[in-house]
Parts: C-alpha cells; structure tokens; sequence
C-alpha cells in the first residue's frame, strides 16, 4: 500500500498511517490472544511511540521490556515502563538480563538483548517482533557502515523485516522522522525515559547521531534507497542461482554443481552451514572459490566425489562448539536445537565425532564430515541419544536452528 509522505514533522502519526505502514510488513497472523505481536520496548520516546500506535492497529500485542542489569536504576527504570504500557492497555513482561562479559558493551548488550527477547517470543507464541528503528537510525547505520568500509550490501542498511533466530524483526518506523514519533507521544499526553548512554559520547553511534548534518543524512538516504534496490535484485539473483544448483540437505551440509560456484552462492551457503550470522569477506571468499577447495569460517570445501559434479560445503569438526548442557531447547554449535524433554541431567549435547566410525555413512547418504558434525547426546563419555535427522531408532529430536537463511539480508542492528 502507499503510504502518504507527511513532512509536517510535528504532526503526530495518525492510526490510518500506522496501518498502512504495517500493512506493507505484513502478512499479519489473525488477532488472537494464542499469536500475539511481540513488542521491544525500552521505555524511551521511540519504542513508547511505537507502542502505543500498535495497540490502536491490533489489540494483542505483548511488549517485552529487557532491563539489561548494567545501571543501579534499570530495574525500577523498566517497571515504570511497565506500569505506562499497562496504562495504555498493553500486556507487558520484564526480562532481566544476567551479567555478561565486560568489554565490546554495547555490541554484547545487544545480543543478549535480542537472545531473551527471542526466548520470550517463542514462548509467547509471537511469530514477529516490532522494533521502533526509526530514519536517523538507518542514516546513522548507513554512515557508521560507510566509515567502516562496507561495500552495497552494508549501505542497505537495516531492512523493515528480517530473520533473526526464530522470530522476525520487524522496523514499521523506518521511514519515519523521530521528531513525529516524539510529536505522537506529546499529543497522546506521554512520558518517557530519556536513556544518559543516549548522550554518551564514548559510543560510535552516539558521536554519528549528534554531529551528522541534515545534508548528510540525505546523502546516507541515496546511498542507502540505491544500495538496497541493488541488494535486492542480487537476492534474486542468488535465489536463482541457488534453487538450480545447490541441494542443502537436511544433515546441515550442501551440495553445490559447478555453475553454481562463485563468490556470492559460496558466501550465502558458508553463512548458512557454518550457523554463523555474518558473511566472510569477500577476499577469502574469492580466494576459495579460485581454489576449489579449502576451509573457510567454520566450513570445509571439497569436491563433491560419490555425490557428483562440483563440491560439498560441509561444517569443519574443529571449529564446531564444544559440549553444552543437554536440556530441552538448549542449541548447540549455533546451528541445532535439542528438541527433547525429559532429559537426565548428566547429559550433554556434542559433536558426534569418533560415535561415527562405527556408522554406515553411505547407506546414510551423506558425507563423513558432515555425520562427524552432528549433534549426539553424550553421558559418561558414551553417546546415548542419535539424532533424528539419521532416522535411526531411539533418536532424539534435534531442529535445524542456524537462524540465517541462505537468501535475505539480514541488515540486523540495535
Ligand atoms: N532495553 C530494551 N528493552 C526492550 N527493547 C529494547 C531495549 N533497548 C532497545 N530496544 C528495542 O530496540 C530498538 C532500538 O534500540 P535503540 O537502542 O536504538 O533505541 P533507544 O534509543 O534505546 O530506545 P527507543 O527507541 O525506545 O527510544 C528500540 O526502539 C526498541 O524497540
């Protein structure tokens, strides 16, 4: 649908207009208390904005406010934020983050942020889960990305969906100028908490928002309008290329024909089986391709042999997790979910490794690497539990869980 430009920037952003912006990030779920939309918000102007324009658009929605722990104030900070999305008629939960490492703070703040968030969702039932970004956070990206380096697909800056673990991110406001959001609490009678990390200068983003130009920030718009039309047309180029000559299978590993080698496919598929989030860049990426063969973040390259023409992209035994805790939910080497309930405590969740020997890898289909890297359930040293991708008897429900799908950006921040 189009949505009207309005460029009164103190006119608060009207219901229809809300509407319409949704509409384009749809499709919606029907409005049930069973799938409600998910709601991050932090208690500052823009996610209140955000919250309560989506409690006039549906009428289950459930914010989630994250008190990260880190200030002596954020527990009763996020209770109060609590209490005025209450006021507004929303349901709302507190998740209070347990201490994490020091250092890289805003970056390690933000992945625990969206881990419990995730957590929350799925729990909840929510499929999606709104987030107030608004245009001078895509222009700060945008810039940020830009300083850094970033070739096109950085420029693109943060798109109004994408994927991140099991739930989907959704930025109705981007196209939004902040000033309206803040405009949209002023005429609703709202507070809210104005963060001091906002004002601190000792964070990259905070030094962009505060000496960026307007002409700047249009500069960033152009970049990032074409940039993102671009990223676009090259996603559907890969999808092409990817459904006419890769076959991933459901074992974590791929087969690749040799029209489907180069550098984007190699960079999408290493991603995808190595559970990473990121790309590797570019340089080795085209350096493995010329090769032909190789290791690369996490992933082996090889020829393909028994399975056919081209080569096999298989997840590198040495670089897989080591053994975490078995419990139901638990995800191993970012890339599978134990699905099991009732576990004993004793177990853990591990490589399968050397528990392969013994095994039939081609009455299995699939290569010796990729087995080795399974998941098993160990205890006392002993495998106990295959997974149920091998179809074996007694096998334990493991979900593929490696978050990031081969084709989409996923121009994820905040
Ligand atoms: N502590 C938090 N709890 C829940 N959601 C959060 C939290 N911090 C950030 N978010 C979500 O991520 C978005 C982007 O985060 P960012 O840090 O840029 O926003 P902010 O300036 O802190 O807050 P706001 O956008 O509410 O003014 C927020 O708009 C909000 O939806």
């Amino acid at each position: 649908m189009d949505v009207q430009p309005v460029t009164d920037l103190n006119a608060p952003v009207g219901a229809d207009e809300f509407s319409a912006l949704m509409e384009n990030v749809g499709p919606w779920l029907p409005d049930v208390p069973e799938a409600p939309v998910g709601l991050a918000v932090s208690g500052g102007g823009d996610s209140l904005a955000l919250a309560w324009l989506a409690k006039r658009w549906r009428r289950h929605v459930l914010a989630f406010v994250v008190d990260h722990a880190l200030r002596p104030e954020s527990g009763a900070e996020a209770l109060l934020t609590v209490e005025r999305l209450e006021a507004l008629g929303l349901q709302a939960r507190v998740l209070t983050l347990a201490p994490f490492p020091k250092g890289r703070l805003q970056e390690r703040a933000r992945d625990a942020r969206f881990a419990a968030l995730e957590e929350a969702c799925v729990e909840a039932g929510c499929l999606d889960l709104l987030v107030a970004h608004h245009l001078h956070d895509q222009d700060e990206t945008v810039w940020m990305r830009q300083h850094a380096g970033s070739g096109w697909r950085g420029l693109a800056g943060m798109e109004a969906t994408s994927l991140r673990g099991r739930v989907r991110i959704v930025r109705p406001c981007l196209t939004l100028h902040p000033e309206r959001l803040r405009a949209t609490l002023r005429a609703a009678g709202l507070m809210w908490i104005e963060d001091p990390s906002n004002q601190n200068r000792r964070f990259e983003r905070v030094r962009w928002r505060q000496d960026l130009f307007p002409t700047q920030r249009e500069e960033a718009r152009e970049w990032q309008v074409a940039a993102q039309s671009y990223r676009h047309s090259e996603d559907e180029i890969l999808a092409a290329l990817l459904a006419e000559n890769a076959v991933w299978h459901s074992t974590g590993w791929v087969h690749l024909k040799p029209a489907g080698i180069c550098e984007n496919t190699l960079s999408a598929l290493i991603r995808l089986v190595s559970g990473r989030p990121y790309r590797p860049s570019r340089g080795q990426v085209l350096a493995l391709a010329q090769q032909g063969h190789g290791t690369l973040a996490g992933v082996i390259m090889r020829p393909a042999g028994r399975f056919g023409e081209g080569v096999m992209l298989v997840r590198e035994e040495r670089a897989v997790q080591r053994p975490v805790v078995a419990e139901t939910g638990a995800l191993w080497d970012r890339r599978w979910r134990c699905d099991a309930d009732g576990l004993p405590t004793d177990c853990l969740i591990g490589a399968l490794g050397d528990g392969a020997l013994k095994m039939d890898t081609r009455r299995l289909g699939l290569p010796l690497g990729a087995l080795r890297t399974l998941p098993a359930l160990w205890q006392n040293g002993q495998i106990i539990g295959l997974p149920d991708v091998l179809k074996e008897a007694g096998a334990v429900p493991f979900l593929w869980a490696g978050g990031v799908p081969a084709t989409g950006e996923n121009g994820a921040t905040g």
